[in-house]
């Protein structure tokens, strides 16, 4: 039923529409978020004319990234580059939007950038494509906990087969560890999510999954995520067995261009690797032994539109420094990048833009973008090292950042 904008806002304020409904009563949903939008401004008394200001159709967000929508929001976005990748199979250079706030970051990475060119390009390795969902089942006794664990290895096969059959990209691996606590047991299921992301994909999968393990077993699925997935927080297991695309970069700098380029010299560029990198974040308990991976991946998160949580798992990582006869060796590696070229927020208008501007948007381009996201990780420790190892950081934000 189609209503006037005057009449829906009389009824959300008599309470007969709920904000979230208004949808069925508009023609398209840009004219649900902008009658939406306006009943907040009367209610609040606050103008959001900045947040009332977009391009992008609403009629697919509504239906698959968002509720409740009232707008967009704008975060500045610029470019750096061009990157200079080798992977296996394809050698590229590429410009890179990245969309942030905070001042010096471009400048940086865009250093960093400049500094890979004059070295020949980075190479890039994709080691893993693993997303994980691992939900919590309780059993009667740790007996009954290792005899679950026993089944489910056994019958990996039936259980794959049924876990599949809820998608047509989606390929269950492993179900590999399963951890036991008390009577509580926690398998990891572990996909090959193709270009996806593949949270979604992996959760509707796991949970047909657990239909046949119930239907099989004498058993009690607590919770389809347990926490041992890990999902969206910093953990050791993803660390160590990896979570989305496993990634490394690395690049080996002559010492002319550390000098020139950087402003300093390789060996003090080890040194603030190895005391603050590796030493400082031993001595914090810090996951992520490297500087600033997640400066750069917000901004690329934000302006590819992936999902933005996982920037507290894309930060894990290890970033290594080693002098070589003068020249510079060095390194990132990225166990747990949750990243895609299709579906989630990839579909967003500006997300396709900016992944088209990389050519990197839709199947058979997750790899070079997870490459992608690994040279310009790569770039941005590598001009922040530099400028530590120069005694630039201050300077460089004083001047860019405030
Ligand atoms: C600011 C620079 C780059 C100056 O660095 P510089 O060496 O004085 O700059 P330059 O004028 O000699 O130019 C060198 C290259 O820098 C780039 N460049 C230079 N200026 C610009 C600019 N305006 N816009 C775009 N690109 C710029 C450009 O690529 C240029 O290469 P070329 O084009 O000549 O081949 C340097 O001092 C620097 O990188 N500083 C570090 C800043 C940084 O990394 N900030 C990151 C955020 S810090 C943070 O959030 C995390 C932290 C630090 O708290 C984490 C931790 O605990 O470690
Ligand atoms: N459900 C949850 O618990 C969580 C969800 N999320 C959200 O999940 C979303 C991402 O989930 P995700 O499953 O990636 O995305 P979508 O739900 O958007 O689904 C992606 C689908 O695209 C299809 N597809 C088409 N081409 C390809 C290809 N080349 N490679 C792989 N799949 C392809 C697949 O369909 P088919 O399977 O039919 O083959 C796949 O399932 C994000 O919005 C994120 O915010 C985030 C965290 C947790």
């Amino acid at each position: 039923m189609q209503l006037s904008e005057k009449e829906i806002l009389e009824k959300l304020k008599t309470g007969e529409i709920r904000l979230f409904e208004i949808e069925k009563y508009t023609n398209t949903a840009n004219e649900a978020t902008d009658i939406r939008r306006k009943y907040i401004e009367n209610e609040t008394k606050v103008q959001l004319p900045h947040i009332a200001s977009y391009s992008i159709d609403m009629t697919d967000t509504a239906a698959k990234n968002i509720e409740n929508q009232i707008g967009t929001i704008q975060i500045p976005v610029g470019v750096v580059g061009p990157i200079e990748i080798n992977m296996d199979n394809e050698t590229f250079k590429t410009y890179v939007p990245m969309a942030t706030t905070e001042g010096a970051l471009l400048a940086s990475v865009n250093r960093g950038c400049s500094t890979i060119r004059k070295s020949g390009g980075c190479n890039v390795s994709i080691l893993a494509n693993q997303m994980t969902r691992a939900p919590v089942i309780k059993t009667k006794s740790t007996r009954d906990a290792n005899q679950l664990k026993q089944w489910i290895k056994n019958n990996f096969d039936e259980i794959k087969k049924v876990a599949q059959s809820t998608t047509s990209h989606g390929k269950l691996l492993k179900i590999d560890p399963i951890a036991i606590v008390g009577r509580y047991v926690y398998p990891r299921f572990v996909f090959d999510s193709g270009d996806s992301m593949g949270m979604n994909m992996v959760t509707i999968a796991t949970e047909e999954a657990l239909k046949l393990i119930e239907k099989e077993n004498d058993i009690d699925v607590i919770a389809l995520s347990g926490n041992f997935c890990v999902d969206k927080k910093p953990s050791a297991i993803n660390m160590i067995e990896g979570r989305g695309k496993s990634v490394v970069a690395e690049v080996i700098v002559p010492k002319e261009v550390v000098e020139k380029t950087l402003k300093t010299t390789t060996q003090e560029i080890v040194e603030v690797n190895y005391s603050k990198n590796l030493l400082g974040s031993a001595i914090s308990g810090s996951f992520g032994y490297n500087a600033h991976f997640a400066n750069m991946v917000a901004a690329l998160f934000l302006a590819t539109g992936q999902d933005p949580a996982h920037v507290v798992e894309a930060s894990l990582g290890i970033t290594t420094a080693e002098n070589e006869n003068g020249d510079l060796y060095f390194s990132v590696t990225l166990p747990d990048l949750p990243v895609a070229t299709v579906g989630g927020g990839t579909r967003l208008e500006t997300a396709t833009e900016s992944l088209n501007l990389i050519d990197a948007k839709g199947s058979g381009k997750v790899n070079k973008f997870a490459s992608i996201v690994a040279g310009i990780v790569l770039a941005g420790e590598l001009s922040l090292a530099g400028a530590l190892a120069a005694g630039h950081l201050a300077s460089a934000h004083k001047k860019l950042g405030r």
